[in-house]
């Protein structure tokens, strides 16, 4: 086990805001510093919420079903795989975590804010901290005009059924990204996504020094 304080780092956007290559790029550069690494994702990282996934992204459905399986999917994910690498020691890099339900199916679909409060409240409930609730030490949250989000998706990959909504869908979900950093700003920080990767690889470098994830050596 690491003597290091480990840490539970989530990456947060829209679609197409660019997150997902840096998360290997930092997951490496982690584990040069010594760090165990578990790279993971939401909906998803387990067998099940695998599975829940592949509906959540295929098929139309309800606001509130929709929630249901997110949070289902993480309260899975969260028992199997990121409270036991927490245990032993590791650093917890995923791709998406509650900030996506309160930004997507929030913000994006109109569902009840308060609704999700109480499903957090009850999913994230943790052993390891007395039932206390799990969140993420830090938020890495790619901020990108809706527009630039959609233009760089049209040039990448055929859309899922998120990724197919409109302009109008994807100013909510960053609006509800807003709305959370505004509530919990020492948990965020806000990467400009707007820029050549260079730039923006930099600025994740240095939220994770700020919040003493990386060490100043060798990033
Ligand atoms: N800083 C950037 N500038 C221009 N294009 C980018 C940048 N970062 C990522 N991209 C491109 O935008 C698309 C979406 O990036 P991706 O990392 O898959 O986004 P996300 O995981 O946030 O949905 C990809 O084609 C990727 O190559
Ligand atoms: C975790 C989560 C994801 N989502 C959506 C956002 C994304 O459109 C989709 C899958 O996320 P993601 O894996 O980030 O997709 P990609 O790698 O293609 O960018 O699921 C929600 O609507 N609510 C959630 O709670």
């Amino acid at each position: 086990m690491s003597s290091q304080r480990c840490f539970f780092i989530t990456f947060e956007g829209i679609d197409g805001a660019g997150k997902s290559s840096h998360i290997d790029a930092l997951a490496q550069m982690l584990r040069q510093q010594g760090r165990e690494v578990t790279v993971t994702r939401e909906p998803g990282g387990t067998p099940l919420a695998e599975q829940l996934r592949a509906l959540l992204l295929n098929e139309p459905m309800d606001a509130l079903t929709e929630a249901l399986l997110m949070f289902a999917a993480r309260r899975d994910h969260l028992r199997r795989v990121i409270e036991p690498a927490l245990a032993q020691g590791h650093t917890v890099l995923c791709d998406r975590f509650t900030d996506a339900t309160y930004a997507y199916q929030g913000y994006g679909r109109g569902f009840d804010l308060q609704i999700l409060d109480t499903l957090e409240n009850w999913v994230q409930a943790s052993d390891a901290l007395q039932g206390g609730v799990r969140q993420p030490d830090l938020t890495l949250w790619f901020d990108v005009p809706p527009a630039v989000a959609a233009q760089r998706l049209s040039q990448a990959r055929t859309p899922d059924k998120f990724e197919a909504m409109p302009q109008a869908f994807f100013a909510r979900v960053a609006e509800g990204y807003a709305e959370r950093q505004r509530q919990s700003p020492q948990r965020f920080a806000r990467i400009d996504g707007d820029l050549p990767r260079d730039a923006v690889w930099q600025q994740v470098v240095d939220a994770c020094m700020a919040h003493g994830v990386l060490q100043r050596s060798s990033a």
